[in-house]
């Protein structure tokens, strides 16, 4: 007892069980076991995980001054057996804070940039994506919801949206039927499991030793990041064969360029694989997280018809019917946007960031944490927060309006689900238009209708993003399904 107690100045925490500390007391959504031991213990608190020390952060104010004030020494990754095996153990969003990794981070985002949002000429090459799979997407709906029967909508979002991010990166699109391609995506709640907040894989390695569930879920993530590389290196191996330095065609060619060709990576050390390395995690981290959200968003549409009914009249004042709507039209939305961004509130469907560590020893509101301690970031308890928004139990996408009912755009950067500081999520501009987009063309061509014989609830599945249990859906044209047709989205 006297081993396991924490050094003085420690952050305060619960009695910590020989063998495996607090690990029984994390229930199966950790974020709110960690919201409900902030009220007793404080914002900043520490448990242990097996042998590991863990500090917990909540609320807005230690988060920030953790990862933005602090944001060097607590930008680090620990050093879990699992995060080794992400990216063929070349992973940026996995890897230890080094200039090694600023490179890499500074390259994967500049190429991200250059293929999404960076310029005009991007913007309308992602938006001719975006729009190409919504129609691709809602032929899917009609097919699947023929005569009026329910089906479950959110397979055919992760096909949609990992076709977005594939042609960014490999310039390649693959078919809804294509099943060798949605067993690859179908693999993603695995991943999940192991590395978010709750997992045991790493903090408990002796359960390693004989066959039990977490063996099999460590086997299956070992498994699963192979597949996963193979399948980027395959795409890769393709690029360099046909590479032209004259024509940088998709992001891989943008990354092969920098690293291989002199266009700067190789000078600050990254070496050949490091493609691969990038180009995983890039479409790794992007093909689940903006489907899970438009899940999120498809299921609170069933759950509120009213809204999605004012939803479609603002489209329609805005759009008008002989046209998609496209980003252009964001601003004059504030209620579509209101309604995403409370969506993105409300679910805090990545409730706990990818675990960091300190990279020195610090000082974090008057409490020592060691260097290389292991830092959980709760993105819920900010989002949650009862001194920061009114009611946060209730679904109110008009908190986000001001009286003028325009979008207080102050209040949507206080919604936290992309982090922030050194390690903030890449995608964040990509991931909100495509969220956006894809919203407001289903919305604009389609009704969605529950099945009454579900009981629609915000009950999910845990793993380091939250996602929904499944639920089908049934789909109406909201008229001809004339604007549908190739080539009138542009
Ligand atoms: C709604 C969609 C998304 C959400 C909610 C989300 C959220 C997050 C979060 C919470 C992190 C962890 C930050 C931390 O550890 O502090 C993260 C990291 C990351 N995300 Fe996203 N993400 C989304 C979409 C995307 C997309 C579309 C991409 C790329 C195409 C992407 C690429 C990354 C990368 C590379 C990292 C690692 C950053 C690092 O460790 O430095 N994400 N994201």
């Amino acid at each position: 007892r006297r081993r396991l107690r924490p050094p003085s100045g420690s952050p305060p925490g619960p009695f910590a069980w020989p063998l495996v500390g607090n690990v029984l007391q994390l229930g199966r959504l950790p974020h709110l076991t960690f919201c409900k031991m902030a009220q007793r213990y404080g914002d900043v608190f520490q448990l242990r995980l097996g042998r590991r020390a863990v500090v917990v952060l909540n609320g807005e104010a230690a988060i920030r001054q953790a990862l933005v004030r602090q944001g060097e020494q607590f930008a680090g990754r620990p050093d879990f057996p699992s995060f080794r095996l992400v990216s063929g153990g070349r992973s940026m969003a996995f890897g230890r804070y080094s200039e090694l990794w600023r490179a890499q981070r500074r390259l994967a985002h500049a190429s991200l940039r250059a293929f999404s949002t960076a310029s005009g000429r991007s913007l309308q090459l992602l938006q001719q994506h975006v729009a190409a799979e919504a129609r691709e997407l809602i032929r899917g709906f009609l097919r699947r919801g023929a005569g009026g029967a329910y089906f479950d909508p959110c397979p055919l979002f992760t096909v949609a949206n990992a076709n977005v991010i594939c042609a960014l990166c490999f310039g390649q699109r693959y078919s809804h039927d294509d099943g060798e391609f949605r067993a690859l995506l179908g693999r993603n709640d695995k991943f999940g499991q192991t590395v978010g907040a709750g997992s045991l894989v790493d903090v408990l390695p002796w359960l390693q030793a004989f066959p039990n569930p977490v063996r099999s879920v460590f086997r299956d993530f070992q498994a699963l990041n192979q597949e996963l590389h193979d399948f980027v290196r395959a795409k890769v191996a393709q690029h360099r064969r046909t590479y032209d330095p004259r024509l940088t065609r998709d992001i891989s060619d943008a990354v092969i360029g920098k690293i291989e060709q002199g266009g700067g990576g190789a000078q600050e050390g990254l070496s050949r694989d490091y493609v691969e390395g990038t180009m995983t995690d890039i479409f790794g981290a992007g093909q689940d997280t903006t489907s899970t959200a438009l899940c999120w968003v498809l299921l609170l549409l069933l759950k509120h018809p009213h809204l999605q009914r004012q939803l479609q009249a603002e489209l329609d004042r805005v759009v008008g019917r002989d046209r998609l709507p496209t980003a252009e039209d964001r601003g004059c939305l504030p209620y579509l946007e209101a309604f995403i961004y409370e969506t993105l509130r409300f679910s805090s469907f990545v409730p706990v960031t990818i675990p960091h560590a300190t990279t020195a020893d610090v000082v974090l509101q008057g409490f020592r944490i060691p260097k290389d301690t292991v830092v959980f970031v709760n993105q819920w308890s900010v989002n949650h927060d009862r001194h920061k928004w009114k009611d946060p139990h209730l679904f109110d996408p008009g908190r986000f309006l001001d009286g003028e009912q325009k979008l207080d755009r102050d209040l949507t950067c206080s919604v936290m689900i992309f982090s922030m500081g050194k390690r903030r999520c890449i995608g964040d501009h990509l991931s909100k238009l495509q969220i956006f987009l894809f919203t407001a063309i289903l919305l604009h061509q389609c009704t969605f209708e529950a099945n009454p014989a579900e009981r629609l609830t915000m009950d999910c599945i845990h793993g380091l993003a939250l996602k929904p249990l499944p639920f089908t859906v049934s789909v109406k044209m909201r008229d001809t399904p004339r604007s549908c047709q190739a080539g009138d989205a542009q």
